[in-house]
Order: C-alpha cells, then sequence, then structure tokens
C-alpha cells in the first residue's frame, strides 16, 4: 500500500464486479487522495494480511454473504476470512458492519423489523402487510396469508433480497389462482396504488437525498387476471419506460400526492437505530388513498444514483463513522441528539423526476 499524505490512512474497498463497473474508479480515488488517504481494491482470494494495513474497510459483500448464507462453501471460507481477519485488528471501522448488513438480506427479516416499529403508525409511515412462504402447498399458504391480513393484489418477492437477479424477480398475483407461481422461499406483500411514482431514498450517514423513479400503475383484486411478472430493473430504473408504468385513463386524473420528508427524517431516525448502516437506501410509494408512506424496501449500499457530490459525503461519513468509533452503537441518543438541520434544495432541470438533498444533523 502506498502512502497518503496527510491522514496516512488507508481504505480498503470490496465490491462486486458488477458495481465496480459502474463506480468512477478516477473520480473516488482522487476525493480520497485530496482528503489524505489512501485506496486499495482488495482481492478477496489473498489474504487481507498480505495486502498491506488497512484502518478503514469499505465494502458491498452482500452477494457473497448471501452465498454462504445460502451454504456456498466458498464464500463461506472467505466470508469466515472477512470475519476472523476483522476480529483480529479491532482498530479497523467496517463500513458497514457484517452483522448489521445481514439484517437487509433477508426481505423477512427486515419487513419485521419495520412492522415492530408501532411509532410508525403515529407519522403515517407503514409497511404494508406481508407473509412468508416456504413450501409451495397453496391451501397453506392462503391460510398464512389470511392470518397474517394480506390481500390481493400482492407482490411475490423473493425472499433474498440481494446476491444475485433473481433477488429482483418479482410477481404480481391478482388472485388464490396466481398462487401456484410462487416459488419459496419467497414473501407476498400487500400491493398499495401509488400512481406508478417511487421515491428512492439514498442515505449516506446523516445526509440523504431522494430521487423519484418510475414505478407500477395502480392494481385491484380481480379473478380474471393472470400473474405478472417483471425485474425491477425493468420497471424502475431512472430510464426505464415500462408499459407498466402507464396509469390507466380513469387514474389519470388523480392529485399528485406529495412525499412529506418529515415523514422520511423519521423513517432515517427510525432505520439509523434498528438496522445501524451508514451507507443505505430505501424504497418509499405513497398510499394514493390515504396519503400514508409504504416503506417497500430496504438497500444495503445501493447505487446512489444521482447523488450530488456522493465522493465528498462519503469521504465526510466516513471520517464521522471513525470518530465514532469506540462508541459504535447507533443508539436512540445519537439518534435523537440530531437535531434536523435546514435543507440544501439542489433543483432539478427534469420535469418528472425531483430531486431534493437534505441534512440530517
Ligand atoms: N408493496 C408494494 N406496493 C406497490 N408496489 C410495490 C410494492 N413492493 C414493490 N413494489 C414495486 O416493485 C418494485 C420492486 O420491489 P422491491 O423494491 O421490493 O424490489 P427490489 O428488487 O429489492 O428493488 P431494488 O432494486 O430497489 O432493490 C418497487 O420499486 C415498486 O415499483
Ligand atoms: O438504483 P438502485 O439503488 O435501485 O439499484 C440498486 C438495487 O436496488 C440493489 O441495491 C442492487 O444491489 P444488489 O441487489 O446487491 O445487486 C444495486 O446493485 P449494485 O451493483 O449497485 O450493488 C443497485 O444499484
Ligand atoms: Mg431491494
Amino acid at each position: 500500500m502506498g502512502d497518503s499524505s496527510s491522514t496516512g490512512k488507508n481504505i480498503g474497498i470490496w465490491i462486486s464486479d458488477k458495481k465496480s463497473h459502474k463506480l468512477n474508479w478516477k473520480e473516488l480515488i482522487k476525493t480520497c487522495n485530496a482528503h489524505g488517504y489512501n485506496i486499495v481494491k482488495l482481492d478477496l482470494d489473498i489474504p487481507f494480511e498480505d495486502q498491506g494495513r488497512m484502518d478503514i474497510f469499505l465494502h458491498k459483500l452482500t452477494d457473497v454473504i448471501a452465498a454462504a448464507d445460502q451454504g456456498d462453501v466458498k464464500a463461506s471460507i472467505i466470508i469466515g476470512r472477512v470475519e476472523q481477519y476483522l476480529s483480529n485488528h479491532p482498530h479497523i471501522t467496517v463500513i458497514d458492519p457484517l452483522n448489521n448488513v445481514r439484517l437487509l438480506l433477508n426481505r423477512y427479516c427486515y419487513y419485521t423489523i419495520l412492522q415492530d416499529e408501532l411509532s410508525f403508525q403515529n407519522h403515517g409511515i407503514f409497511t404494508p402487510a406481508f407473509a412468508e412462504f416456504k413450501t409451495s402447498d397453496i391451501e397453506q399458504n392462503v391460510e398464512i396469508m389470511r392470518s397474517r391480513g394480506v390481500k390481493f393484489p400482492v407482490i411475490c418477492k423473493p425472499t433474498v433480497a440481494h446476491g444475485s437477479k433473481l433477488a429482483h424477480e418479482m410477481v404480481l398475483i391478482f388472485n388464490e389462482r396466481g398462487l401456484n407461481v410462487c416459488k419459496a422461499p419467497c414473501v407476498v406483500q400487500n400491493f398499495v396504488n401509488h400512481n406508478a411514482v417511487l421515491h428512492k431514498v439514498f442515505v449516506i450517514g446523516n445526509k440523504y437525498h431522494i430521487s423519484e423513479r418510475p414505478s407500477l400503475k395502480n392494481f385491484n383484486a380481480s379473478e380474471n387476471l393472470d400473474p405478472i411478472y417483471y425485474s425491477t430493473g425493468e420497471v424502475c430504473k431512472a430510464d426505464s419506460n415500462s408499459t407498466l408504468s402507464i396509469l390507466d385513463p380513469h387514474d389519470k386524473s388523480d392529485i399528485r400526492m406529495t412525499l412529506d420528508e418529515d415523514k422520511i427524517r423519521t423513517i432515517i431516525r427510525i432505520l439509523r437505530r434498528k438496522i445501524g448502516l451508514v451507507l443505505v437506501g430505501f424504497d418509499v410509494v405513497i398510499d394514493n388513498v390515504s396519503g400514508n408512506h409504504a416503506v417497500i424496501d430496504i438497500n444495503v449500499f445501493p447505487s446512489y444514483d444521482s447523488f450530488p457530490n456522493f465522493f465528498e459525503l462519503l469521504i465526510e461519513s466516513i471520517e464521522d463513522t471513525v470518530s465514532r468509533s469506540g462508541n459504535m452503537d447507533i443508539s436512540d441518543d445519537i439518534v435523537e441528539d440530531h437535531t434536523l438541520n435546514g435543507l440544501v434544495n439542489i433543483g432539478d432541470s427534469h420535469a418528472s423526476y425531483s430531486v431534493i438533498g437534505m441534512n440530517i444533523n
């Protein structure tokens, strides 16, 4: 590892090839060097001990952890080695700790965390009712849905939330007849009509940024409709142009619903306390009847698509995390002590994609 000028600190990074190809490494290295940090791209096949000293470990190991948890031997060995290395080097600041990341690898697990947050109700926030199918026994699954208050239409999502393309293959199901397409283990979740607008909230430490994305049009339960398959990437990326996002004519007169940023800040505070990740994103849709905000997904180290000044803020959050280490619990105190500061309205040149940047401090 080379020396860096002022802090002399090394940031070891491991992310997947997929993520690496999207990352502007030149910009990242330039920003890190400007702040006195040296970047080291880590190789998981070589012991970390042989790759030089590390002060900060920045990673997105979701795919490898998920594979390890599903019994992949090579992945288990890699994760075992990483965990051993980190336990042998407790001075290293890890962004983010593997056990916190694990909370988001399983949809049933993180939806349960959200559902158990009773204070959401008082703030007009909810996570739609959901249930897990562990088998393909339809009668049993109908009963599981009934007991958990899950009603058609539902979205069927793989229980494993990260780790492969399959994790993003969804099915919209309108009736009991459609349940035969569910591939266990999966969760089914009430579909919330939201006029095809998705709000993606990207969080770095105490900063966040919201961008609008296209989403699914409104649907109702129906005995006649067959399941609709889609992958998240086809429908909900910034440049997606799916017919599933085109509202029906009778929906078009609906008033556009506005995002309530107080609700977003409430969600961020709760996620900090319960999940405790520095690099996290979550997705919100607004119920077009009640105006309540539904949290429908949480992602580890997301794309940060269109996040202004991302690399500078990343360094800032790394420094913030380092200075807190020793007191790494993301406790209520830390969260509640942050009073909400004024906002920076970054504005937007696109008509349909508003971009807002804000601070929570
Ligand atoms: N409960 C819901 N009600 C309405 N629409 C939903 C619901 N859950 C998911 N969707 C739609 O399906 C899309 C994919 O769902 P979800 O975000 O859970 O999948 P994902 O593959 O984990 O997404 P990401 O790529 O953001 O991680 C959402 O962006 C939204 O358009
Ligand atoms: O633009 P977003 O944040 O929607 O896209 C994310 C997506 O939500 C998932 O977090 C992907 O992670 P994996 O499921 O682990 O593949 C991200 O992929 P990545 O290659 O950036 O890690 C998408 O960017
Ligand atoms: Mg997701």
